[in-house]
């Protein structure tokens, strides 16, 4: 359990307990093969540990982004880890290193790559439901840890969920705690940040976040497994954001073309605006759902319309995009988009360039 005492003001640790080393990197690893992966500020590169012969992922993350050093942001994503250590689904921190420019976190190599790759592949490589349900399974004994001990992981998409294997299908890994917060009672976190088609509600609207803040993520993130289609992706962020806040979802049986009504049923428990109608990560995982043989789920019958918007609004949820502030901000509001045939998107951003009311925020959010 994180130490409370430990964390600043926006949810953030930087109290770590891993030795930070500062030999050299090389001394100690051979970097192997093609990079693994790279996000906005890092890259990702197998390695090997000269000492064991055992392979590794190097995250290399840079220290100053945009001109602002950004240390604590990186021993942030090292206390959460460390929060996270003891659970086999989340990706294992080896060691640490430090240069000048950089911090290298090794980290369990993950080696089945991201289950993005599976949710855009064609028919024979995409996942069946039975997998989707071990695998999800998997995702909510990680997320149900990682609320036990009050950390949030704020940017759960399929880039962020890899495989130990890709075939034959293997176990899951949470990678990429870089925007993970701390949550205590005390203090509430209200923070514009993640990937615009997996954000809930509550962060575009500035809403306190909450572990339920993942729960809309896991949601989307279902979805996308399942249908291979991104539920809220618009044409551009503007009609993403309407199509979040107006939880603007299309449950048609063209969409959910073989998979149960079960499914369609967990993911509606999950795509609540009000987030305290959102199933927990344990609730999630009593669902029937994740509870059944595979092999007796009975395709969906769901109606074909797209779903209207929750008419009921509570104190924290977004009144109507009008009457919203952040909202205002969007030049244009397009009706009802048709969704087409949209395929998840892969970009990864902070809401810096969306949400010009908020100066205060983009400078946090810089790095
Ligand atoms: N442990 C690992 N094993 C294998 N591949 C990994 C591992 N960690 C990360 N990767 C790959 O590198 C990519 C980038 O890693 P990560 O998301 O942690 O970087 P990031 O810079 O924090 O990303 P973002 O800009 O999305 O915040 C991942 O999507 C994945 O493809």
């Amino acid at each position: 359990m994180l130490d409370s005492s430990a964390m600043n003001k926006n949810g953030m640790v930087t109290t770590i307990l891993t030795r930070i080393r500062t030999e050299p990197f090389k001394t100690f690893y051979d970097l192997v093969g093609k990079e693994l992966g790279r996000g906005k500020f890092a890259v990702v590169k197998k390695c090997v540990e000269k000492a064991t012969g055992n392979v590794y992922a190097a995250k290399f993350l840079r220290k100053r982004r945009k001109g602002q050093d950004c240390r604590a942001d990186i021993l942030n994503e090292i206390a959460m880890l460390e929060a996270a250590k003891s659970n086999p689904y989340v990706v294992e921190l080896h060691e640490v290193y430090e240069t000048s420019s950089e911090i290298i976190l090794v980290l369990e190599c993950a080696a089945g790559g991201e289950i993005f790759n599976q949710c855009v592949a064609d028919n024979d490589e995409a996942f069946t439901e039975a997998d989707v349900i071990r695998l999800a399974r998997q995702i909510l004994e990680g997320i149900s840890f990682l609320h036990r001990n009050n950390v949030v992981h704020l940017d759960l998409k399929p880039q962020n969920i890899l495989l130990t294997s890709a075939q034959p299908l293997g176990d899951i890994r949470i990678v990429d705690f870089g925007l993970s917060r701390r949550m205590d009672d005390k203090s509430e976190v209200r923070e514009i940040l993640g990937t615009p088609e997996y954000v809930a509600p509550e962060v575009l609207s500035y809403e306190p976040i909450s572990t339920a803040t993942d729960m809309w993520s896991i949601g989307v993130l279902t979805y996308v497994m399942l249908t291979g289609e991104s539920p809220f992706l618009g044409q551009d962020k503007q009609e993403t954001y309407l199509n979040i806040s107006q939880v603007n979802v299309d449950y048609s049986q063209d969409t959910f073309q073989g998979i149960s009504s079960l499914a369609v049923e967990f993911i509606q428990s999950l795509l609540h605006v009000d987030p305290r109608n959102r199933s927990t990560a344990d609730d999630c995982l009593n669902h029937p759902w994740l509870n059944t043989n595979p092999h007796t789920l009975n395709p969906t019958t769901t109606p074909t319309t797209l779903e209207e918007p929750e008419t009921s609004q509570s104190e924290s949820e977004p009144e109507s995009p009008d009457s919203s502030p952040e909202l205002l901000d969007i030049p244009s509001y397009p009706t009802y988009p048709g969704k087409g045939d949209l395929k998840t998107g892969r970009d990864t951003f902070t809401f810096t360039e969306s949400f010009p009311s908020r100066p205060e925020m983009q400078q946090e959010l810089i790095c």
